[in-house]
């Protein structure tokens, strides 16, 4: 949320600025939200961005609409008819958003929700093309003509609508944990502002602008993350991994990790078991490779780089993040376990039944890079060499290439 967050912030800083636009440069900053609003939606496309997708058609219907039949004083019973209606519009078209699940797009995706979004700006469209709003002034009711709080524009039905919105969006975020839920939340209230401040010059441009930045930003990241995060253990993957080696110079150590009998995890307890272990194994080994960067190399392989270290200081490391994980009580939990974790030891204390715990081991194999290798691949080699090497010797211990064998280690700790 900070980003966003801050580039709201950014956006009052703007505001104040806007004034020294000269007319022509007022003119061409209204291209900018069809502009940016036109690469959103090619991107959200590509990228599979469903949600962030409609957010966009919803931001992008409410600036046309305003800038098509908004830009004289509401005071006018069809501005102000038009206005009341658009400040619920959205809000609600936001709140049937984010409670679609994320499921990627495809056509029949698209033909079952992108009309209720388009449709009722549509609807408005066509009634002030054809000059029906002023007559439904008088049949407004009081909760959208009385304003929530003076000077600010919104009625006390929209701040209603757009609080629970709000407040259902943090909920969601909060279960979900998203980007994309954190950036509709940011919209929600930007727009929420956009609407209360209305009389401002220029803040339908500028709250839309910032609001798509904030998507293409979004979206840009989530693919980022789709292409170099592991989606499983949130470590940064294979790709990420070639990358950072192309850059890490001529010094440098690398680990391959393999997790040992990991098999007989997922023969024993199930593949979701096997999970668990993975995410543990990936979370233990973060926290306790200092100085150094984790990748899943695939399946149940991971990789250290040590960047500017030799062997001797990798080993060092490598040994803690190895008795970290055999120290680390993993708890195996019961498929048919409740819910409620209270519930469960309560069950457990009854039954005089403790959670299962299992030991994991891992067995890692290092190697310094030096002139002898032509490239990176031919460290991972050599290191794989020195992994397998730990494996035949018993497991639960590190190899490194270049050290003599006495110095192999097994920890006491296991
Ligand atoms: N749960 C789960 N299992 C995976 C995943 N990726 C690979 N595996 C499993 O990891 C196991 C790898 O087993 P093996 O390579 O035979 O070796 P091991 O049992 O770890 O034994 P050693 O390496 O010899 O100690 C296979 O059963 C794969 O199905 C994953 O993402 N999740």
């Amino acid at each position: 949320m900070i980003p966003g967050i801050i580039l709201m912030l950014l956006g009052l800083v703007i505001h104040s600025q806007l004034h020294d636009l000269t007319f022509i440069q007022q003119q061409l900053l209204g291209y900018l939200p069809p502009l940016l609003g036109g690469l959103a939606i090619i991107l959200c496309i590509s990228f599979n961005q469903g949600r962030l997708l409609l957010t966009t058609v919803n931001l992008l219907c409410l600036f046309l609409l305003i800038q098509n039949q908004l830009q004289s004083s509401l005071s006018q019973p069809a501005n102000f008819v038009l206005f009341s209606c658009l400040s619920l519009l959205f809000p609600l078209l936001q709140l049937f958003i984010n409670f679609i699940p994320e499921r990627g797009l495809s056509s029949r995706w698209l033909i079952r929700h992108l009309p209720v979004i388009v449709s009722g700006y549509l609807f408005f469209w066509v009634a002030a093309q054809n000059h029906l709003l002023s007559d439904w002034f008088d049949g407004l009711p009081m909760g959208l003509i009385q304003m929530y709080s003076d000077p600010y524009l919104l009625s006390q039905w929209a701040v209603s609508l757009f609080a629970v919105t709000t407040l259902l969006g943090l909920i969601i975020l909060w279960f979900r944990a998203t980007l994309a839920d954190a950036c509709l939340v940011i919209i929600t209230v930007t727009i929420a502002a956009m609407l209360a401040l209305f009389s401002k010059s220029s803040i339908s441009v500028l709250c839309s602008t910032l609001g798509l930045v904030l998507i293409l930003f979004t979206v840009l990241f989530n693919s980022y993350s789709m292409a170099f995060i592991d989606e499983l253990t949130g470590l940064p993957g294979r790709r990420a991994l070639e990358n950072t080696l192309r850059s890490a110079g001529r010094h440098y150590t690398l680990g391959m990790v393999d997790i040992d009998h990991f098999k007989k995890f997922n023969d024993t307890y199930g593949h979701d078991v096997g999970d668990q272990v993975l995410k543990m194994v990936a979370s233990q080994m973060k926290q306790a490779a200092r100085g150094a960067t984790v990748f899943r190399y695939g399946g149940e392989e991971f990789t250290i780089v040590f960047k500017g270290m030799d062997e001797v200081r990798a080993i060092e490391i490598a040994e803690k993040v190895r008795t970290t994980i055999a120290a680390y009580p993993m708890r195996i939990r019961d498929k048919n376990r409740p819910e409620n974790e209270k519930q469960g030891r309560q069950l457990r204390q009854r039954s005089g039944r403790s959670e299962d715990t299992a030991e994991v081991t891992i067995s890692i194999g290092l190697c310094e890079k030096t002139r002898a290798h032509k490239d990176s691949q031919a460290v991972i080699k050599q290191a794989d060499e020195a992994l397998y090497l730990a494996k035949r010797q018993g497991r639960n211990r590190s190899v490194a290439c270049h050290i003599a064998q006495p110095r192999t280690r097994r920890a006491a700790t296991s």
